[in-house]
């Protein structure tokens, strides 16, 4: 009989790989697996008890909160906090970072998490895909230190591990340690996941292309080409417009069909809509690992230098000729160029 791997049983048995195995990541990973499925097993009940709609707050970027946003955070910050695993928490929808001080160890946990607890929340009242994206870094504040700024603000080819969770017509956590990316799907009868997608790998190519159009106007000449690209008839082309609206379905879609992710700048948004630490980092880690490709249309998403916790970035990922072909339409404007 064919065994099937759980995530508990490959985390361990990976444990090996990471640079600095102390068995603190695996157990990092451990509780973010646990805290999903707190989330997921409210997801799935949206639509019968009163967790729907907004939460009457707006968070500091001063998007309208959503019940289940706010419920989302709170279980991934208290799982987080109350195992002692991490030094420090960002979250959208924290206004600042969060200084993790164990009772008996204080400052001396070597991680920190950044966190988009619920992403797509627009999707929630309407029964459609959302999703959690998470991104870990060594701290690099010394031990017995509490952690600072810098601590966050690292370029994202430094993250250690990366993923998501995507609370789908099946739930599935997604994750890379820099050693490829792989899929497991929640079996909701017993409440375990299982390596299901081993060696995700982006196609090079692709035919979706997964972009709001509906902001057409507002975009760069370099994004308007490229789309006009995507529409011609010609070769492959063309391509199939997908968007749902949630970064983690759109990119999921994307990563095992083929097909580009992405929300540029735009005249409404001069520097795109998209959080660099906690959704644009952990998406381009994985689209690396995954053969992909992910870029701010000029440069490597993950080597930008990051200056603020919520800072947004243009975003275009996915596999890489499409990625290529959206950057040489971007390379005829200078990056500057008015809209
Ligand atoms: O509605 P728009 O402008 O197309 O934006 C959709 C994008 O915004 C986001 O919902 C932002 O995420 P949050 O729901 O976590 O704020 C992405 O998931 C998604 O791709
Ligand atoms: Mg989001
Ligand atoms: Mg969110």
């Amino acid at each position: 009989m064919q065994k099937h791997i759980t995530l508990g049983e490959y985390i361990i048995e990976n444990q090996k790989d990471f640079q600095y195995s102390s068995g603190e990541l695996s157990r990092l990973l451990s509780s973010i697996r646990l805290a999903s499925k707190v989330v997921n097993h409210e997801v799935n009940k949206a639509g019968l008890v009163d967790i729907l709609g907004a939460a009457g707050e707006t968070n500091i970027q001063g998007e309208n909160q959503q019940k289940l946003d706010v419920y989302a955070n709170d279980v991934f910050m208290k799982t987080l906090v109350n195992r002692e695993i991490v030094c420090g928490i960002a979250s959208e929808e924290e206004d600042d970072y969060v200084i993790i001080e164990g009772k008996n160890r204080s400052h001396d946990n070597k991680y920190i998490v950044l966190i988009d607890p619920l992403d797509g929340s627009s999707n929630i009242d309407v029964n459609v895909s959302v999703g959690t994206i998470f991104s870990i870094y060594r701290r690099v504040t010394p031990i017995g230190n509490p952690v600072t700024k810098d601590d966050f603000l690292q370029p994202g080819n430094l993250q250690v591990a990366a993923g998501y969770v995507v609370y789908g017509t099946s739930t599935m956590l997604v994750y890379t340690t820099g050693f490829g990316v792989n899929g497991f799907t929640l079996n909701p009868a017993t409440g375990t996941y299982y390596l299901s997608h081993p060696h995700m790998q982006f196609p090079d190519d692709g035919t979706i292309y997964s972009i709001n159009e509906g902001y057409y106007v507002h975009f760069p000449q370099g994004v308007k080409d490229y789309l006009k690209y995507c529409q011609e008839e010609e070769g492959n082309r063309p391509y199939s417009a997908r968007y749902i609206g949630s970064l983690v379905s759109d990119f999921h879609r994307n990563m095992i069909k083929g097909g580009i992710y992405m929300y540029p700048t735009s005249s409404k948004s001069p520097q795109g809509k998209l959080r660099l630490l906690y959704e644009c980092n952990p998406i381009a880690f994985l689209a690396e690992q995954a053969g992909g490709k992910a870029t701010d249309g000029y440069k490597r998403i993950l080597e930008i230098k990051p200056t603020e916790l919520h800072q947004r970035v243009p975003i275009f990922a996915g596999s890489k000729l499409m990625v290529d072909k959206l950057e040489e339409f971007m390379a005829k404007y200078p990056e500057s160029a008015d809209y």
